[in-house]
């Protein structure tokens, strides 16, 4: 896998490994994820599409330590997270989530956002914190809306102040729970190639959960299509479409190609948690 960043990652390594969670509310036993194993290479950028409920997000909660696993492991670096003789990983500021609806403080500037992180953990002094924000905004083109607040800015924007608020950790794993679902189309794209961009910058590992099987295919060095919950990967797709990508490889044969074959291995699963829903109900 040829990987499009400035600087060679060496960071960000998550090895998810035979991955087990059971949720158990009032005797309810969901199996959301079963024996679920994959390996995601630092700097990666790892797109994880599947039916609605098949255990996602699940997972994702998991790397982060919002909530712990019932069985198997899952390391980073190397680095045991969560597993035997640890339930449940530590939240760290090596992995960072950013949400769908967003998490930003409405009564705070955008700057302020950003450098909160830090100024909160006590990593930097507020001088130091500001200026990392600052030079991470005007990275980011964020430049000249550092005093305006959350609400007074388009949504495309806000979501790029989420992403630069995420990045002033120095995170090594950035955990993506469908980031963009609720933008329109253009400022969708305009956020893909500002996310790639922030990717060939920082080499940073990307474990990013979508719908969308265009954005999937479009970001993704790789997709993993998960199976009807229990969640486990169905299909490893390699998008073997070289970076930098642009627009145009939408409408290229091989991305068709590819959106064919991921979008099929998807309904398959999507029609078993179909069928299963119905018997269910
Ligand atoms: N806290 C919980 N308690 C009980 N069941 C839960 C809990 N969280 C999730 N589930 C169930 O676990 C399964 C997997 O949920 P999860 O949110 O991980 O799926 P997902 O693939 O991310 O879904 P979507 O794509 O719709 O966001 C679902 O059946 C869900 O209802």
């Amino acid at each position: 896998m040829s990987l499009a960043a400035e600087s060679v990652a060496t960071r960000g390594a998550l090895t998810i490994d035979n991955a087990v969670k059971l949720y158990d509310p009032d005797g309810a036993r969901v199996l959301a994820v079963d024996h679920c194993s994959f390996d995601v290479a630092p700097g990666e950028i790892c797109m994880i599409v599947g039916p609605s409920g098949c255990g996602k997000t699940t997972l994702l909660n998991a790397i982060a330590g919002f909530h712990g696993l019932d069985g198997g492991a899952i390391y980073l670096d190397g680095q045991l997270l969560c597993g035997p003789g640890r339930p449940k990983a530590e939240v760290g500021s090596d992995r960072i989530v950013v949400f769908q609806n967003g998490a930003l403080f409405p009564w705070k500037t955008n700057l302020e956002n950003i450098a909160f992180g830090p100024l909160v953990q006590k990593k930097l002094s507020r001088s130091e914190a500001f200026e990392k924000a600052r030079h991470l905004m005007a990275e980011a083109g964020l430049e000249g809306v550092e005093n305006e607040y959350p609400g007074e800015i388009s949504s495309g924007l806000r979501r790029r102040v989420e992403i630069v608020r995420a990045l002033i950790n120095d995170p090594t794993v950035l955990l993506l729970d469908e980031p963009y679902r609720a933008l329109d189309a253009l400022t969708k794209s305009v956020m893909h190639e500002a996310l790639l961009e922030t990717h060939r910058r920082t080499g940073i590992t990307i474990f990013f959960i979508t719908h969308d099987l265009e954005e999937a295919i479009f970001l993704g060095h790789r997709v993993i299509v998960m199976t009807a919950r229990p969640c486990r990967p169905k299909r490893i797709v390699e998008i073997d479409i070289p970076y930098p990508r642009d627009y145009t490889v939408l409408t290229s044969p091989r991305f068709r190609e590819l959106a064919a074959d991921i979008s099929a291995a998807v309904d398959e699963e999507a029609a078993k948690s179909f069928e299963r829903g119905e018997k269910e109900g």
